[in-house]
């Protein structure tokens, strides 16, 4: 049986094609997956077996975006030992590829402890039928990278993906630099190093000064001296939820809840009589259908992608599911998986 998310009732008629039980348009439209009741110990065989198959990563093809060098790559080998990382331009790219099956797995940065949420790929998530299969958080030691004829004094603008820009911007407001945004590390360290800019520098990981064969004019620039980004691994297949340990992992769950006052207070409050403990909640308005009742007032309506602690191992995430069942118009499961730290 599987996991139907009830009436799809988001507050506004099932006019244009938006059929009873389906996600609105733009989302995955794929069934749920089976992860519940009688038929989630099939996809746990499944998913053990394919686990069991990958013990090494050899030559497993995971996406990244990126250009070699990004800390996404740093990620991947640290992540997947033995892999091989595959760059691409845009997030969207690496979930068309994994999707496609042009990659075997992917990693995506979620979220850095200093510059906050990559909400691109929070959009991104829902629109792909992909299983989140593990967390690995990266510290992240941010480098000014110039052309090797560069004069330190001379640097006037600095060039890096957003996210790095915003760990750093502390440093690029005391230093008078200008910031320009670039597709990742990587690759505004590669364009320095093609176009020998002498009034810029580019925001990048160490190794990129390797690859691009830049100067390393500064060291550990991040506004803060711990700074992680919490990555997720992206498969095809679900894994085995976790039933060891299950206070070590995390579950993620895509829902829109029913209209009607206080239905998402009133299911997150019943979650945690249950003991299931919200760790993170990311709304994102849903950009099809944002006006949901004229006569209310009402005009937005949001899609909650939300991490809870634990794994749907735990029998307790069987009444859970009821519940998401009663309060939401649609939500899926993303998959219980590990944390890992480097
Ligand atoms: O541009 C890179 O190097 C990336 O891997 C992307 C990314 C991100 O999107 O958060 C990853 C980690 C760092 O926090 C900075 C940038």
């Amino acid at each position: 049986m599987p996991v139907v998310s009830g009436s799809p009732s988001l507050g506004h008629p099932p006019a244009d094609g938006h059929a009873q039980g389906q996600p609105p348009r733009g989302w995955d439209q794929r069934p749920r997956v089976c992860i519940l009741g009688r038929d989630r110990r099939l996809v746990v065989a499944r998913g053990t077996a394919a686990l069991a198959a990958r013990e090494t990563f050899q030559g497993v093809r995971v996406g990244f975006q990126g250009k070699p060098g990004a800390y996404s790559e740093i990620a991947c080998e640290k992540a997947f030992p033995g892999c091989v990382p595959a760059p691409y331009r845009v997030f969207s790219d690496v979930f068309k590829a994994l999707s496609e099956g042009e990659v075997d797995q992917a990693l995506l940065p979620m979220e850095n402890s200093t510059g906050g949420s990559v909400h691109d790929v929070y959009l991104l998530l829902p629109k792909y039928g992909l299983h989140v299969v593990g967390e690995y958080s990266l510290g992240v030691e941010h480098c000014l990278l110039t052309h090797p004829s560069t004069d330190v004094s001379s640097i006037k603008r600095v060039f890096s993906h957003w996210q790095a820009l915003a760990q750093c911007a502390q440093y690029c407001e005391r230093m008078g630099y200008q910031m320009v945004e670039h597709d990742d590390t990587a690759g505004a360290a590669a364009m320095i190093s093609a176009n020998q800019h002498n009034d810029a520098a580019a925001i990048a990981s160490s190794r990129a000064a390797e690859i691009y064969e830049l100067d390393v004019k500064a060291k550990g620039i991040q506004d803060k001296e711990d700074n992680y980004t919490r990555f997720v691994g992206l498969s095809n297949a679900p894994s085995a939820p976790p039933c060891q340990d299950p206070s070590e992992c995390k579950t993620t769950i895509a829902f829109a809840c029913r209209d009607g006052a206080g239905g998402l207070q009133e299911l997150l409050s019943r979650l945690l009589a249950l003991g299931i403990n919200l760790e993170k909640i990311e709304p994102q308005a849903m950009l099809n259908e944002p006006l949901i009742d004229a006569a209310s007032g009402r005009k937005f309506n949001y899609l909650f992608v939300a991490d809870f602690k634990g794994s749907i191992a735990e029998p307790k995430f069987d009444q859970a599911f009821e519940l998401f069942e009663e309060y939401t118009g649609y939500y899926r499961v993303f998959g219980s998986y590990r944390r890992h730290a480097f």
